[in-house]
């Protein structure tokens, strides 16, 4: 069994386990690059800890040397906040209508650039595509998060352990999952599977259930094993996202900061 003491992991100089505070994460969804940055600002002055770029709000990705330069300017204006750069598809809950080419392209010339310290990757893609992706990390300092994302329901525990294991299988840096409960039990369901999967996988976690219903998840993940939480500072990003203010001040209230 993994020593959960040791499950730890650095985005730039930031520690993410479940012995450090719950890390906040907040997303930049610009559906142009000119606001960008001035999204990155905003998370800049926010509580937020940790960018994420939502480079699907931007369409198919066919101008390259647009969101390189872009990601330039965006790290040389976080500076050491950590940023962590995600495609997400259509088929879990994103922007982007899936081409292999542009979605491994964006990837691939994001990572070559040293632009981003992590990307996010779905774990339904392809294996040829993740063995792609996980070949660039692997050559990199770009660490790999494996994501899974159900906006209509919740599995039950057991199958949500099991899920996080196929994941975990894949060696990526950090597992990620994200459920829609549809009752209070589901929000149970993916409390109790985190605490069970956080035994047994050698990764940090991160876990969610979204909604209304699930927003105690993005509160209190610390108490059940996940490292990090989504927050809006802009706009959100997904359902159920609390104002990275308010987040704060939830977490200091019961003391998990
Ligand atoms: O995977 C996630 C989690 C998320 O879907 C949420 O529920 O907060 C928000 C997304 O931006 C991010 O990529």
């Amino acid at each position: 069994m993994t020593n959960q003491l040791d499950k730890t992991i650095k985005l730039k100089q930031l520690v993410l386990g479940t012995n450090a505070p719950q890390r906040i994460i907040a997303p930049i969804v610009a559906d142009n690059f000119r606001d960008v940055l001035m999204q990155a600002q905003a998370i800049i002055d926010s509580p937020a800890e940790i960018v994420e770029w939502r480079i699907d709000y931007l369409g198919i990705m066919t101008d390259f040397n647009q969101l390189v330069t872009t990601g330039q300017s965006l790290q040389a204006l976080i500076g050491n906040i950590p940023l962590i750069v995600t495609n997400r598809t259509s088929a879990e809950g994103g922007k982007l209508d899936f081409v292999e080419e542009n979605y491994l392209g964006a990837y691939e010339q994001l990572i070559e650039a040293q632009i981003t310290d992590a990307i996010d990757v779905e774990f339904s893609q392809s294996d040829h595509v993740i063995e792609q992706l996980k070949h660039l990390t692997n050559n990199s300092a770009t660490k790999l998060i494996l994501s899974h994302h159900d906006f209509k329901g919740t599995p039950l525990k057991d199958d949500l352990v099991f899920l996080y294991s196929r994941m975990a299988k894949q060696n990526p840096d950090i597992v990620k999952v994200a459920v829609t409960p549809n009752s209070r039990d589901d929000v149970l369901h993916l409390m109790n599977a985190t605490v069970a999967a956080d035994k047994q996988i050698d990764m940090p976690i991160i876990s969610m259930s979204m909604g209304d219903l699930g927003k105690i998840t993005r509160v209190a993940g610390n108490l059940f094993g996940s490292v990090a939480t989504f927050a809006s500072v802009v706009e959100s990003s997904a359902p159920g996202q609390i104002s990275a203010d308010h987040l704060r001040t939830a977490m200091e209230l019961i003391d998990l900061n």
